[in-house]
């Protein structure tokens, strides 16, 4: 009996679908854009193209959430989703109103910006498995954007930046506050009882936006525009 209790740890879903994904977070990591952020160099523009793709993507994200929250199966996790989905027009925001006059640009001119088609497509995924999905399809979807952002910030914030716009960013996701928020909805999501078939559309799902994550910066990088 003993031998059960002193068992090594299985590892959880969550752990099962970072492993899944670590490739990406590297690739990540690799990524010119964070580099560019952290020596300095990124041009302004390309962050502020960044900025402005990032602002119709939280309110999408912020509908994705609002939809996962609904489909939880507990009220706990309703008013821990639903709470992240006010948070991040909130939090996320705040941080676009602070630098875009920072960047020298407008916000009311960010409307004028177009939706890239890398920002549709990640967003309609998002929207697509919550509305269409299980609650756990749902979540896996929405973990990546979380969970990747604050590993990043982590990484970055060692190096910090010459640029203090930058900083900025980078103190935002290397925050202790957020290291709690993630934790919190990692928890939750480890939680919850999948059997084999949920769990292998779980990592689908976390694959798809967690390679999104990486396709987002790289479009930013390369300020993508639709070809017609
Ligand atoms: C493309 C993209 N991916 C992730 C984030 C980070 N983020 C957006 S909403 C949210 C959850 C709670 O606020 C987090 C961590 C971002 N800004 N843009």
């Amino acid at each position: 009996m003993e031998d059960t209790l002193t068992a090594p740890e299985v590892a959880t879903v969550t752990q099962r679908l970072w492993n899944g994904a670590a490739h990406v977070h590297e690739a990540i990591l690799a990524h010119p854009f964070l580099a560019g952020l952290t020596d300095g160099t990124l041009p302004a523009d390309t962050f502020a193209y960044y900025l402005a793709q990032d602002a119709h993507y939280l309110r999408d994200y912020a509908r994705t959430l609002a939809v996962v929250a609904a489909k939880a199966p507990t009220h706990a996790d309703t008013a821990l989703l639903a709470r992240h989905a006010a948070e991040t027009a909130e939090v996320e925001l705040a941080l676009h109103e602070t630098l875009l006059p920072q960047l020298g640009i407008d916000a009311a001119a960010l409307a004028d910006v177009a939706v890239s088609p890398t920002t549709t497509a990640y967003t309609s995924y998002l929207l697509a498995t919550a509305h269409g999905g299980t609650f756990a399809d749902g979540l896996a979807a929405v973990l990546p954007c979380y969970w990747i952002y604050q590993r990043v910030g982590q990484s970055l914030v060692a190096a910090g930046s010459p640029d203090a716009r930058y900083r900025r960013w980078i103190d935002t996701y290397a925050d202790d506050a957020f290291a709690e928020t993630v934790a919190a909805v990692l928890a939750l999501a480890d939680r919850l009882v999948v059997d084999a078939a949920a769990e292998s559309g779980m990592h689908r799902h976390f694959g798809v936006t967690a390679r999104y994550e990486w396709m987002f910066w790289d479009a930013a990088w390369r300020r993508e525009g639709w070809p017609l």
